[in-house]
């Protein structure tokens, strides 16, 4: 399907503002057109007088016509502006409504995708089409789509007068047309392939930059600025070249178009010439031809301008179209949970589950059970499979065998929403928004009182470090929380999770970077909140999880052991030998 047909069959809401807008389009080129015309009247009504055109509605007297023509012309000059001014502010508007719209539309559609997309679409690529793209349509929008319109509706009106003054002339005048249009067409297929592969390299760098910026404490700790600018260099040169090649071709576009124009404009000037000669034609109209001559054949010359812009818009389109179809994989519809009858029982049954493009599955036949209230810790060596467990029963991927079961029902049949809110999810790598750090305890929760988001940072031991802060609660953390050290924003994502108040409390590695005497802390306050709650933590010091009902060994993707701290000892396995190596108390096993 063509793009713009893709992006007005999406836009179906706009129809009525597209006919309006076009409308008005058509009518200010109709005004438009008119003053030419007058000037052939007019110079008619000064060689001919009394036996002029107008002289057949009943004018007779040269004055009269003159006065009338004036007031004619000073009614299609008031209506040309007008109508200007009027379609000006209709695609202007509807430019601005439909980039909104659509920009709200593919950032919520993309919230929605599952997480495999992001992994597979690079973050700045995907700001591209957000941004750039959708910035691109609303510049077609803006004045593009009204100028495609009036180049036809003026080649139609003007070759209408031609055909009332006289066929043959018209018929010549018009033979560039549609060799002008079919040229037009020519070059804008082989221009949409250049400006498709313009739009990705641009989406390319944009990927690369922000990679960098992100990354830029990386960068400059291994002094690895120079290789980083060869880099972006790289795609930068490769957005130069694509534009070059798109340059190349589009810059042919208006001196082409411009030798038909010649043609069509000298046969008029000669052959009209030659019909006046021999009085075949009046003056009248022989000025008329010539003037329109330019009318008509001039504003082609735009086509150069429209067909670039035309295609650079639909290459942008096209990317926008196919974000909002990527399909949503992972369905947020489904029954209710609400969080005050989420009992918190888990179960994982034979689950199996690769990422994508892995041969190797990251957990393989795991079955386990968590009752209501319990809780569970999972230990083991790094890449085994423990957070992956987390992702499934957070739903950001599902496996491929097996389920996993809140209070008896599978995950997937859950609203999405509703099962993410009677979980208080700490990850690993904690996000932290631009904002204050009041704002970032009470995310998703904008209701919670001051006095709750400091129970909550008392909890989490995070309120002494808090108000030690400039500013306090109010204190902005940065982008990312990039002003506070790794433990305190670790701190901040435990107690956003601790006044969330869940029914299932999940730790993933909540409390790896506070220094010892803080977790002691944090855990005393952990042992009074877990109460009640199903809690699922993660962590690699086995100190943090001695005390969890049931502790799980993950490695290699499957359950190792699990039992209680002393029921794992007596086994002597993989968690005595850890727990040797972490306390020191015999010489570690060598597999270990
Ligand atoms: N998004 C991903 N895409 C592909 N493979 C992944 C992805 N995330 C994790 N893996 C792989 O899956 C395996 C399990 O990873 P997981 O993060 O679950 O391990 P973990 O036990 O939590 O490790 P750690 O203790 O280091 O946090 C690893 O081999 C890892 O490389």
């Amino acid at each position: 399907m063509h793009p713009l047909s893709r992006l007005f069959s999406h836009a179906r809401n706009y129809r009525r503002e597209v006919r309006i807008a076009s409308l008005y389009s058509v009518l200010n080129k109709f005004f438009d057109v008119l003053p030419e015309v007058l000037i052939g009247v007019a110079v008619d009504v000064v060689v001919n007088q009394k036996a002029s055109f107008l002289a057949r509605f009943g004018i007779v007297e040269p004055k009269d016509q003159l006065m009338l023509l004036a007031l004619i012309t000073v009614f299609v000059w008031v209506g040309e502006s007008l109508f200007q001014y009027l379609y000006d502010v209709r695609w202007r508007d509807l430019a601005q409504n439909l980039q909104h719209d659509l920009r709200m539309e593919a950032y919520r559609h993309v919230q929605k995708l599952d997480m495999a997309y992001f992994e597979r679409n690079r973050s700045g690529n995907l700001l591209a089409v957000l941004n750039e793209d959708i910035n691109q349509m609303e510049r077609f929008l803006n004045g593009g789509a009204n100028d495609l319109i009036q180049v036809f509706v003026g080649s139609l009106m003007v070759g209408g007068v031609f055909f009332v003054l006289t066929h043959e002339l018209a018929f010549l005048a018009l033979v560039p047309v549609p060799l002008i249009l079919y040229g037009a067409f020519w070059f804008q297929r082989r221009l949409a392939p250049r400006y498709g592969a313009v739009r990705e390299a641009a989406g390319a760098l944009a990927a690369r930059l922000n990679n960098n910026i992100q990354g830029i404490a990386t960068v400059k700790a291994y002094a690895a600025e120079d290789y980083e600018a060869g880099h972006i260099e790289q795609g930068s040169d490769d957005y130069r070249a694509r534009n070059g090649e798109a340059i190349r071709l589009s810059a042919a576009i208006t001196p082409v178009i411009r030798m038909a124009i010649l043609a069509g404009f000298t046969v008029t000037l000669l052959y009209g010439g030659f019909m006046a000669l021999n009085g075949d034609i009046g003056v009248g109209s022989y000025s008329v031809l010539v003037y329109l001559t330019q009318r008509l054949l001039w504003p082609l010359t735009r086509l150069a301008d429209l067909t670039d812009l035309y295609q650079r818009s639909m290459s942008s389109i096209e990317r926008v179209m196919n974000l909002l179809q990527t399909p949503v994989n992972i369905r947020y519809d489904g029954r209710a949970l609400p969080k005050a009858e989420v009992r918190g029982e888990l179960a994982f049954e034979g689950i199996t589950f690769a990422y994508e493009g892995s041969s190797r599955p990251a957990l393989d036949g795991v079955d386990l059970r968590i009752g209501a209230g319990r809780s569970a810790a999972f230990v083991g060596s790094t890449g085994g499979g423990k957070s992956t467990l987390i992702k499934l029963l957070l739903r950001f991927y599902e496996p491929q065998q097996g389920r996993v079961l809140l209070d008896g029902v599978s995950v997937n049949e859950l609203n999405l929403q509703d099962l993410r809110r009677a979980i208080g999810y700490v990850a690993q790598d904690t996000f932290l928004a631009d904002a204050s750090v009041a704002q970032n305890i009470a995310y998703g929760m904008p209701d919670a009182s001051r006095e709750a988001v400091i129970e909550a940072a008392k909890s989490a031991e995070a309120h002494d470090f808090i108000v030690a802060l400039p500013q306090g609660y109010d204190t902005p953390v940065g982008e990312r929380g990039m002003r506070l050290s790794g433990g305190q924003r670790q701190r901040l994502a435990l107690a956003r999770a601790i006044l969330k108040n869940p029914p299932i409390l999940v730790l993933d590695e909540a409390t790896s970077a506070v220094d010892n005497e803080t977790e002691a802390a944090i855990q005393r306050s952990l042992d009074r909140l877990v109460v009640g709650r199903t809690t699922l933590i993660v962590a690699h010091r086995l100190s943090t999880v001695r005390h969890a009902d049931t502790i799980h060994v993950i490695d290699g993707g499957r359950i190792a052991e699990s039992g209680t701290h002393e029921e794992l000892l007596a086994l002597d396995g993989l968690y005595a030998s850890l727990w040797r190596l972490q306390t020191g108390e015999r010489r570690a096993p060598s597999r270990v």
